[in-house]
């Protein structure tokens, strides 16, 4: 197991003085050579979960063990064998791509024999070997996201934690650093990536732990979350609040989940409408159906939406 958190809890004080559990209870395992996608919204814990893998940041409570290393007792250990890519970009600005690149590499003791072999591979890796000697604030952002996880690849690492790795990108960069991520996956590095974009986790991971006020709800691919909890098809319904409320009721007495967004009410495992059902609940107006994504499931388990 390259990862493995039990019941880890993380703390804050706020500044009126009250006690917020950013991490709840966590409990999540990522086997070796996995891409898992740690998938929740806006202060679900993605980040502090990161910072104590790393022990930038130390638990209240539980076990974690990266690499077989017991966190953050033997951290200095597991940190040589990972590599982290931030969610903030802290390059050194006035350094070149290559520098940024060969000061992280003796960072992490790549013996001076294969430093520029090493720099050069990640280089390469992140499509960035033509722009090896521009200073790193003359690079685009989608170049210094790419040398960002550059760095993060320079010491060759068995684990690679990725904060959020394509958030506030345009569609264009965002597409290449998937191509990237992709590469790493069948590398057979493992990966461990947060994000709130549920593209992302769909197209990236094998893995998704969908995470909600710092604890794992579920886990499991995409494919497997959909059909346990949103079935295979959804039925999308719209109009006034009161043709609303009563498609709801329908469906509710059939035990059928529902969800509702904006003037929608979407219905869950709509596979098992009856016809008779099909028509009261339409009643005359235009139905979609579509098929059930990882959204429904999100939005059924926690209430919340993500991205
Ligand atoms: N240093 C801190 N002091 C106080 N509260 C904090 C601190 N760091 C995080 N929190 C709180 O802990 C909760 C979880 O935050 P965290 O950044 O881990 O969430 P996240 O899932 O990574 O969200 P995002 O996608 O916005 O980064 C939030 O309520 C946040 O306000």
């Amino acid at each position: 197991m390259a990862i493995l958190l039990r019941d880890v809890v993380k703390r804050y004080t706020d500044r009126d003085g009250t006690s917020i559990a950013a991490v709840d209870g966590l409990t999540l395992e990522v086997p070796d050579g996995v891409c898992l996608g740690l998938l929740g919204p806006n202060g679900a814990g993605k980040s502090t979960t990161m910072r104590l893998l790393t022990a930038q940041s130390r638990a209240d409570g539980g076990t974690i063990n990266v690499l077989g290393y017991d966190i953050p007792r033997e951290a200095k250990q597991a940190r040589a064998l990972m590599g982290v890519v931030p969610q903030t970009d802290n390059l050194d600005e006035e350094l070149t791509a290559r520098q940024n690149l060969e000061v992280f590499a003796r960072l992490y003791r790549v013996p001076r024999a294969g430093l520029r072999a090493a720099v050069d591979r990640a280089l390469e890796i992140a499509h960035l070997s033509g722009r090896a000697d521009a200073r790193a604030d003359k690079l685009s952002g989608g170049m210094r996201r790419r040398l960002l996880v550059a760095r993060g690849l320079v010491h060759s690492p068995r684990l690679v934690l990725l904060d959020e790795p394509t958030v506030g990108l345009d569609p264009q960069v965002r597409a290449d650093l998937w191509g990237l991520i992709a590469g790493l996956r069948a590398s057979g590095v493992t990966v461990l990536m947060s994000t709130h974009y549920i593209e992302e986790a769909v197209r990236l991971a094998d893995t998704c732990a969908l995470m909600s006020h710092g604890k794992v709800i579920a886990t499991g691919s995409p494919t497997e979350l959909i059909a346990d909890h949103a079935g295979d098809r959804v039925e999308e319904h719209e109009g006034s609040p009161e043709r609303l409320a009563e498609v709801e009721g329908l469906a509710r007495r059939a035990g059928l989940p529902t969800r509702r967004t904006g003037p929608t009410v979407s219905v869950l495992r709509a596979e098992r409408i009856s016809p008779s059902l099909a028509d009261s609940l339409a009643n005359g107006a235009r139905v979609v159906r579509r098929a059930a994504n990882l959204e429904d499931v999100f939005v059924m388990l926690t209430g919340e939406t993500v991205d």
